[in-house]
């Protein structure tokens, strides 16, 4: 299907918790199969924004609107099952159940086996038990993580733990990853190695992907377009290159890297 209609469509939005307007007047317009970077100083209301895309937050004013369908006021679930699956900043795994069972319960919701089947455990049930567990360690795979897949996540180095979350909101089947700052804690080896795994899997699985990210190697070395938020607010957007010359944007980081 050709259409000019963006993926995902955001419209003056916003939020206000009590006196603080922590977002205000987002307008972003992202394209099916874009990789795009969200970068601003700490505390510019990043995760606030991917708060209110994934349903945590509702916002105070403006539309969210996925494929042309509005967001607002969807509880998490639902919009996960409408296709936008996250990261988190501070990893959050079930850290003690196995790295292969973390990716399960993913998809558990999306598995063709109904709850009965599965209670009175029929046929169906392990037809549906052991696709699942395949398609896990496809994914797992993906990440080089299958030779762990019987370790409890919180064994796994800091990295690895990483890579299990983003394997696991790949398990869900979105059409729109989010990942809020997927190379934190990672060391540049680590990360290098995660750029081209977002490059991979945009391409492999057809994603669209919004990546917060304080590393600005990884951000400009992926990302073909840039926003940033200063104070809640959108203050450029551009390519690496415009972004990186922004005298906006050079403002709100003095003092920090820009390049
Ligand atoms: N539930 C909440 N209640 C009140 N204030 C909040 C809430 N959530 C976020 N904020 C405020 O919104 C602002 C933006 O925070 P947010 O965490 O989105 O920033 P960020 O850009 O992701 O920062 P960082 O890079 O440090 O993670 C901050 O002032 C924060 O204190």
């Amino acid at each position: 299907m050709t259409t000019n209609q963006p993926l995902l469509k955001v419209d003056h939005v916003g939020i206000q918790f009590g006196g603080l307007k922590a977002v205000s007047d987002v307008n972003i317009e992202i394209k099916k199969g874009e990789l795009i970077g969200l970068i601003g100083p700490n505390g510019a209301g990043k995760t606030t924004f991917f708060n209110m895309l994934t349903g945590v937050y509702v916002p105070t004013e403006g539309s969210i609107l996925l494929n042309g369908a509005k967001l607002n006021g969807l509880p998490p679930f639902k919009i996960t099952q409408k296709g936008i699956s996250r990261t988190f900043q501070n990893i959050r795994l079930f850290g003690e159940l196995s790295v292969l069972d973390n990716v399960k319960v993913a998809y558990h919701s999306l598995a063709k086996h109904s709850i009965l089947s599965s209670m009175l455990r029929l046929p169906g049930h392990f037809a549906g038990e052991k696709e699942m567990e395949d398609k896990a360690i496809e994914f797992l795979k993906i990440f080089h993580l299958e030779g762990f897949k019987d370790e409890k996540a919180k064994n796994l180095p800091y990295g690895q733990q990483r890579r299990l979350e983003i394997a696991r909101a790949l398990a869900a089947y979105p059409e729109l990853l989010l990942l809020d700052e997927p190379a934190a804690g990672m060391n540049p080896q680590e990360t290098h190695d995660l750029m081209e795994l977002i490059s991979f899997i945009r391409d492999q699985f057809n994603l669209t992907v919004i990546l917060i990210e304080h590393d600005m190697a990884l951000v400009m070395g992926v990302c073909e377009r840039i926003y940033v938020l200063d104070h809640g607010q959108l203050i450029a957007q551009g390519t690496p290159k415009e972004i990186r010359n922004n005298p906006k944007v050079i403002e709100a980081y003095l003092g920090e890297e820009v390049s």
